[in-house]
């Protein structure tokens, strides 16, 4: 990468996708984890947990780490629809960040309402957040850069750039770096957080480590890195501790 810096003083938060409380757990224990995402990954690179397994991490998962959840496509919408709509947002208040997807709304006018419907209802203290993915053409998803100028009206403040299909290679593959660039550039003077996953390896994070402090994203969201196997296996606390020991070099 061409937009490197030798000095590091940004520290780069670490969020882990898990699909059971069980796997919750450990990555609690890794201590160096700042939000604990929910997500099956057998559903899709959104897809969401059962509302059992929902209440079981807000029930009984220790610490302080925040939470998010995952929530499908917006085509898909609503999630859990054999749940009460005022029971559905009951559970959902309990985390901090929820995520929806765009796939398949590219040739889609209305796919703008179409997003806000699935956020509205909501209660304000969960953070909406943007996903955008970088495999759009497979995804047939809105651009990432349609869906950074749409964040704002659908009231999100966190933008996730993801990877839909996970067969075909990780983000810094799919997106060139003036591309990537330019993407966090926007999005930082948009005031969003910025969000950077894709089936992400230990070596794309020391890269994306090394970017100039401008473009360094405020969080690396990984499954498949800190997996035993693939990305459907279970995680490994020391694979999260290895990674959680590089977002916080100074160097
Ligand atoms: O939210 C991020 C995703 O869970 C990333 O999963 P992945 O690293 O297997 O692509």
């Amino acid at each position: 990468m061409n937009h490197t810096h030798s000095a590091r003083k940004n520290t780069v938060g670490l969020l882990v996708s898990v699909r059971s409380l069980r796997e919750a757990a450990v990555a609690e224990s890794a201590q160096c984890v700042t939000i604990i995402d929910l997500k099956e990954p057998e559903h899709g690179s959104l897809g969401c947990v059962s509302i059992e397994v929902a209440n079981a991490v807000l029930d009984d998962l220790s610490g302080d780490s925040l939470k998010s959840i995952a929530l499908g496509e917006a085509k898909d919408w609503p999630v859990w629809p054999q749940v009460d709509a005022a029971i559905r947002n009951q559970v959902l208040a309990g985390f901090d960040f929820a995520k929806v997807g765009l796939s398949g709304l590219v040739d889609q006018p209305d796919w703008v309402s179409r997003w806000k419907i699935c956020f509205a209802g909501l209660p304000d203290r969960v953070q909406r957040v943007a996903v955008a993915y970088a495999d759009e053409d497979l995804a047939q998803s809105p651009s990432i850069e349609s869906v950074i100028e749409a964040a704002e009206e659908v009231g999100c403040n966190v933008l996730l750039i993801d990877t839909f299909n996970k067969q075909h290679g990780g983000l810094l593959k799919l997106l060139t770096e003036q591309r990537l660039a330019s993407i966090i550039q926007s999005a930082k003077k948009r005031k969003l957080k910025v969000v950077l996953a894709g089936s992400l390896t230990h070596e794309d994070v020391a890269a994306i480590r090394q970017l100039s402090p401008s473009l360094v994203p405020d969080l690396i969201a990984v499954r498949g890195a800190v997996c035993q196997h693939d990305r459907s296996s279970a995680i490994d606390a020391t694979k999260i501790e290895a990674l959680g020991s590089l977002l916080s070099s100074q160097s």
